[in-house]
C-alpha cells in the first residue's frame, strides 16, 4: 500500500487546511527549494500528490513554477486567488502543468476531494507504469502480434533457421533478439551483421575471418562474425542485399556447418543458428538471378511475417505508451502524456517508417513538449480528428491476409494443411494466396 504523500509547495500560507490534510492522514511533505523537490521527486514515489499554492505576483513567477512542476513525476493542484485567472499566462500554465485548481478561500471539503481523485489518478499511473514491460520487449495486442509471440517462442526451442520479413523498422531485429532471448542460446553471443551495409570487397573477411597474410595488410589472424557467434545466434539482416559469392560461402556453412578462413583451407565447425531478415521480396530476388535458390530454402526453414504498423492500429498506442515510459528516463524528461489529439493523431498517420518512426517521434515529443501532455506538433504530426476506423472492406482484406500469413507459418506452408485449418478448399486457397501474392510462402509441391 502506497502511503498517502502530499508536497506542498509554495509557502507556508495555508496552515489550516495543512492540519486538515494531516487529520485526513497525509503526511505533509513541505518544499522550500528547487533542490528539496528535487530529491523528493527521486526518493518519493509517483504516487505522491503536489499542492501548490500560489502566492503574491505568482503571475511573474510562472516560468520558475513551470520548470519545478514539470520536472517532476506528481500530479499537481494550484491553490491561487480568483481573479489570477483572468490572467491568460496563469490560465496556460494551470493548463499545461496542473490537473486541477482550486480558489481562495479555501473550500476544504471540495478541495479533499481533489486530492483523492489527484492520488487516484497517480495510483493509475503508477500501475500503468509498473506493469510496463521492460525495454526490448515485442509489444502489441493485436491477434497477429499475439500469434508472432508465440511462434518466436515455439521457434526459439528449435534450432531451425529463421527468415524474418517485414517492411524497414517493423520489428525484425527485435524479433530476431526475442528468439535468441527465448532460446537455449540466450548464453552465447547475438551477432548482428547488416549484410547491406557491407561492401562486396569485405563481406568474405568480415563472415569468414581470415589468417595472417591471407591478403595484403592482414597482419593477424582475425576471427569472422559467424566463428564469433559460435553457441549463440547469427543475425543477417538485410540478407537480399548480400552478394553472391557470399551467398556460395554461406551456403556450404548452412549445409556442413563449418567456414574456412581465408587464406586456411582447414574446415572449422561452427554451431550458430541463423536468423536472417529482409525487407525485400527474397523469391523475387531469386527470380531475378540476384539471390540463390538453394539458400533461400535454407534460410526460409522458419519465415516470421512482421505485418505494417498501419495494418495493426490497435498496437499503435500501447507500443507509444511502452516507447513512452522507456525512453522519457533515457532522454532525461518527465513521463509526459499523449494528449488526446496525439493519441488520435498517431492512429491517423500511415507509419511508413513503421516502429521505428513511432520511436523517433515520440522521442522528439517528449523532448518537444513543454507541458504535461505531448501535443501532435511535438511529434511534428497534423493534429486530426477523423475517426480512425478502415473502411470494413480493407479491414476484412487485412484480416484475410493475416489469416493466410499465419496459417501458411504455422503450416510451414504446406498447401493441403493450410486449407484445412482455414476450412477452405485448395481451389479457393490458390485464388487467395494469388489475391494476396503469397503464392511465395506456399509449397507448390504439397
Ligand atoms: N512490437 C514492438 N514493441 C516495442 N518496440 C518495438 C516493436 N517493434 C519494433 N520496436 C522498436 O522499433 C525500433 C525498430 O525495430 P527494428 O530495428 O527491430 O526494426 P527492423 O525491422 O529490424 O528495421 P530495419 O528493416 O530497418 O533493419 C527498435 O527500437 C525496436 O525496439
Amino acid at each position: 500500500m502506497f502511503p498517502k504523500q502530499i508536497v506542498v509547495l509554495g509557502g507556508e500560507n495555508e496552515p489550516d487546511f495543512l492540519e486538515t490534510l494531516r487529520k485526513e492522514g497525509w503526511t505533509v511533505l513541505p518544499v522550500r527549494s528547487a533542490t528539496q523537490l528535487g530529491a523528493l521527486n527521486r526518493d518519493t514515489d509517483s504516487t505522491a500528490c503536489g499542492l501548490l499554492l500560489a502566492g503574491a505576483q505568482f503571475e511573474k513567477q510562472l516560468p520558475r513554477f513551470r520548470s519545478l512542476l514539470l520536472s517532476t513525476d506528481f500530479e499537481w493542484v494550484v491553490l491561487l486567488e480568483q481573479q489570477m485567472l483572468e490572467i491568460s499566462e496563469v490560465r496556460q500554465f494551470v493548463y499545461e502543468c496542473c490537473y486541477d485548481y482550486h480558489h481562495r478561500p479555501i473550500d476544504a471539503k471540495r478541495l479533499l476531494v481533489t486530492l483523492g481523485r489527484l492520488r487516484g489518478k497517480a495510483l493509475l499511473r503508477h500501475r500503468q507504469y509498473d506493469v510496463e514491460a521492460p525495454i526490448g520487449e515485442l509489444i502489441g495486442e493485436h491477434p497477429v502480434m499475439v500469434q508472432l509471440r508465440k511462434n518466436a517462442q515455439r521457434i526459439a526451442r528449435s534450432q531451425a533457421n529463421v527468415l524474418i520479413t517485414g517492411e524497414s523498422g517493423t520489428g525484425k531485429e527485435l524479433v530476431a533478439r526475442t528468439i535468441h532471448r527465448l532460446s537455449d542460446r540466450s548464453h552465447g553471443v547475438f551477432q548482428a551483421v547488416n549484410c547491406g551495409a557491407l561492401p562486396g570487397s569485405l563481406v568474405q573477411s568480415e563472415l569468414f575471418g581470415y589468417e595472417k597474410g591471407a591478403f595484403t595488410g592482414a597482419s593477424e589472424r582475425r576471427l569472422g562474425r559467424i566463428e564469433s557467434a559460435s553457441g549463440g545466434t547469427l543475425f543477417l539482416d538485410e540478407i537480399g542485399d548480400m552478394a553472391l559469392e557470399a551467398q556460395v560461402n554461406l551456403l556450404r556453412f548452412l549445409q556442413e556447418g563449418t567456414i574456412e578462413r581465408l587464406g586456411s583451407p582447414h574446415p572449422i565447425g561452427v554451431n550458430v543458428r541463423v536468423v536472417a531478415a529482409t525487407h525485400v521480396d527474397l523469391m523475387g530476388r531469386v527470380r531475378q538471378g540476384g539471390f540463390r535458390e538453394d539458400l533461400y530454402y535454407r534460410l526460409n526453414v522458419c519465415t516470421i511475417h512482421i505485418p505494417p504498423l498501419r495494418e495493426r492500429p490497435s498496437d499503435i498506442i500501447p507500443i507509444a505508451q511502452h516507447l513512452i515510459a522507456c525512453h522519457a528516463e533515457n532522454l532525461g524528461v518527465p513521463k509526459r502524456r499523449l494528449s488526446s489529439e496525439s493519441v488520435q493523431a498517431l492512429v491517423n498517420h500511415a507509419w511508413p517508417g513503421n516502429v521505428r518512426e513511432l520511436t523517433n517521434r515520440l522521442s522528439q515529443g517528449l523532448v518537444m513538449s513543454s507541458g504535461r501532455f505531448i501535443k501532435p506538433k511535438d511529434m511534428g504530426l497534423e493534429a486530426g480528428v477523423e475517426p480512425s476506423i478502415y473502411p470494413l472492406d480493407k479491414e476484412r482484406e487485412n484480416a484475410e491476409r493475416e489469416a493466410l500469413r499465419i496459417a501458411l507459418a504455422i503450416n510451414q506452408g504446406n498447401r493441403s494443411k493450410v486449407a484445412r485449418s482455414l476450412g477452405v478448399s485448395r481451389a479457393t486457397l490458390y485464388r487467395l494466396l494469388n489475391k494476396h501474392q503469397l503464392l511465395d510462402l506456399a509449397d507448390a509441391t504439397s
